[in-house]
């Protein structure tokens, strides 16, 4: 008995078995006990984290899924966390302790899943799986690209982020209608910005919400002075700016709210 794929939650089961031992490949299993792979559905790629990592979690919201795991997979019934990842609380299994993420990630959702991840950034030095091939390519994004937005720069303030490869529609049942991107995320040794994060990502943000105006129009909420808004980096627009001209922007807007 296989698992009913239900469109709602984003279901095309991977039918590959070489891919999925690919995509697990793709995490080094260094620097953390703990894996949590986001809906596992029918296992195809748990199968191969229990290889590298026996204590591997899963997180799935679909209770068909769940009881096939449970059935299945008989060494991981009491790790199979059957929740919302979105609204799951993890600490409630993995306390301060890091873990890595991994997944075939349902489509529907899986910007939020790059966001949880960022808010859980502290416990989390690795994270790589498949995204509709657009989302993997925008999240690695440089600046200057057409793609290049809100998404690659939060990640990339964070992680180094790597396009890895892209896999057909053909090798999942049901096939989606668009190609899919493996990429990896490493957290930065450094990852505590040398500005204030929150202002940062409100910055970043609200660049993004005109990404054809210069910053000095799209930041005008923040009530700038005069004096910040002649410097020239004003005349450019969000996509123009890297991760560190963010960053010092931030810094820039900073200095100027504390004046
Ligand atoms: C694209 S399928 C991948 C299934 C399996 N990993 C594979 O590769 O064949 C996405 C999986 O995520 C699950 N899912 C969808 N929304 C979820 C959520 N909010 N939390 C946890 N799992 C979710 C779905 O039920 C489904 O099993």
């Amino acid at each position: 008995m296989s698992v009913k794929a239900k469109k709602h939650l984003g279901q095309h089961f991977l039918t590959d078995e070489t891919i999925a031992e690919k995509i697990a490949d793709t995490l080094s299993f260094k620097g953390y006990k703990h894996v949590l792979e986001i809906g596992p559905g029918m296992g195809v790629l748990t199968k191969y984290l229990l290889k590298k990592n026996s204590t591997t979690h899963v997180i799935e919201i679909d209770t068909e899924s769940v009881a096939y795991l449970k059935n299945n997979y008989l060494n991981l019934a009491d790790r199979v966390i059957e929740q919302d990842f979105l609204k799951y609380d993890l600490t409630t299994v993995f306390k301060d302790e890091p873990f890595a993420i991994i997944g075939n990630f349902p489509y529907n959702i899986s910007t939020q899943i790059v966001f949880k991840t960022l808010e859980m950034r502290d416990q989390i030095p690795e994270f790589s799986g498949m995204f509709q091939k657009e989302v993997a390519q925008r999240i690695c994004s440089k600046e200057g690209s057409k793609v290049y937005g809100i998404l690659s720069v939060l990640t990339q303030a964070f992680y180094e982020a790597d396009y890895l490869f892209t896999v057909p529609p053909t090798v999942f049942n049901p096939p989606p209608k668009v190609d899919s991107g493996v990429l990896i995320l490493k957290r930065k040794e450094n990852f505590k910005l040398p500005c204030n994060e929150k202002l940062f990502f409100k910055v970043v943000k609200q660049a993004f919400q005109q990404r054809r105006k210069t910053l000095r129009n799209s930041l005008k909420t923040f009530n700038l002075s005069d004096n910040l808004k002649a410097n020239t980096i004003f005349d450019k627009r969000p996509e123009q700016l890297s991760v560190t001209a963010f960053i010092e922007l931030t810094q820039l807007i900073e200095t100027d709210e504390t004046d």
